[in-house]
């Protein structure tokens, strides 16, 4: 008996909602030292070994949450260098700390705000906290302290498309069915609370990385909400699929309700306010849930509004104008639950960035060329 009431009042401690809680950790502060340099010997004019350094590694399917769990507490400090003795003129130098990071991180120094290195390659690395120099002639053969700051950081998702829509638009049912990904589902808004990731195979082996970047509502560029939390991940993608509910969207009563083309505004104008050169990037627009009744209809006399975006902004309401509107490369009705037409979603987003890729080669051949033409002119015979 005492054991179940025990057992009762534990299962009463557990949080309510925990599902809630965000385990999706995107940044992390730690406070870096380097060692101090072993002192040197002035008798025999020995020298003090350097102390170690810190850096960070990236490697690919590490997560933030990994590295908090791994540094308790959240100091790391490498070890200082030997002294120089009798037996050892020249002291040992310290062992250097090696800490591994997840790909796609950004390392921040706190106090001066300045960007130290972005680990966006697997094994970059960068030495955030130098050891210091080992006692010698030029510092009285004192050893110096090793640098020591605290830095931050911030993890943005590396992904090839970045999924972007209002809540409860089918992003997530489109994830599900066209990628490996188990997100969450639900018929009420903020299902989903964490970015999720999802990877879609091609026939040729080949396969391309789709971000589900939620959150994102009317007026998160002022903080609303979660704001701009899990925007960020977005810069790294390299194409923007928009998706939209065909019969609008309302985020509760209090609030008004938006047709499918304020909502695609809406969204043009928040990337705008976040960053306006993501509109850059090449954009497809997926216009969902195609199979409920009356959806055909509203889908007729959105059309000409479609085909020329610009010339329908005079209709939008004054807070959801954006001052650029997006070029849509294709603009897709579909039906995510019932995976219509998410063939060709699959090919459409293949086919815009295969050309992605063709025109970055382009750019780097003639790159390449005019920096060789550069280099032929200066080291090689002159053209008179
Ligand atoms: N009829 C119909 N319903 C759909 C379609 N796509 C999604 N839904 C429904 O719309 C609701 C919201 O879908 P989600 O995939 O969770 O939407 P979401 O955009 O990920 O929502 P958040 O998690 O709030 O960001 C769910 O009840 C889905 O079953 C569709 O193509 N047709």
């Amino acid at each position: 008996m005492v054991q179940l009431f025990k057992f009762l009042l534990k299962s009463t401690k557990t949080p309510a909602r925990a599902h809630f809680r965000c385990n999706f950790l995107d940044t992390l502060r730690l406070t870096v030292r380097g060692g101090h340099g072993g002192n040197g010997l002035p008798k025999y004019g020995g020298v003090g070994g350097q102390g170690g350094c810190v850096y960070f590694v990236a490697k690919e399917g590490l997560t933030l949450r990994k590295v908090a769990q791994n540094l308790r507490e959240k100091r790391v400090q490498a070890t200082n260098g030997e002294d120089s003795s009798k037996v050892s003129i020249y002291g040992k130098r310290g062992m250097d700390q090696r800490i591994e990071v997840p790909l796609g991180v950004q390392v921040y120094d706190e106090q001066q705000q300045k960007l130290l290195a972005d680990l966006n390659e697997p094994d970059s690395s960068c030495i955030v906290a130098g050891g210091g120099t080992g006692g010698c002639v030029g510092n009285n053969f004192i050893g110096r302290p090793g640098e020591s700051r605290t830095v931050q950081l911030d993890l943005k998702l590396i992904a090839d498309v970045g999924l972007v829509g209002f809540p409860n638009a089918g992003k997530s049912t489109l994830l599900k069915a066209i990628s490996n990904a188990k997100p969450k589902i639900a018929a009420y808004p903020f299902t989903t609370i964490r970015p999720q990731v999802g990877t879609v195979e091609y026939a040729d082996l080949r396969s391309i990385t789709i971000a589900d970047l939620p959150g994102l509502i009317e007026g998160a560029h002022a903080n609303f909400g979660m704001g701009h939390k899990f925007l960020k991940h977005i810069e790294r993608t390299r194409l923007l699929l928009f998706m939209v509910d065909i019969f609008g969207f309302q985020l509760s009563p209090r609030h008004a309700h938006r047709d499918c083309l304020s909502n695609i505004y809406a969204l043009n104008k928040e990337l705008e306010l976040y960053d306006p050169e993501l509109l850059e990037k090449p954009c497809v627009l997926l216009i969902n849930k195609m199979d409920k009744e009356g959806a055909q209809e509203l889908l007729l006399n959105l059309k000409p509004c479609l085909t020329d975006l610009n010339s329908s902004l005079s209709a939008c309401p004054d807070e959801l104008r954006p001052n650029r509107v997006i070029r849509f490369k294709h603009i897709l009705p579909i039906s995510a639950k019932n995976s219509g037409r998410i063939n060709q979603v699959k090919q459409k987003l293949r086919g815009t960035l295969d050309e992605l890729a063709e025109e970055q080669l382009i750019t780097d051949s003639k790159l390449l060329k005019e920096q060789l033409k550069q280099r032929v002119g200066v080291i090689g015979p002159k053209v008179t």
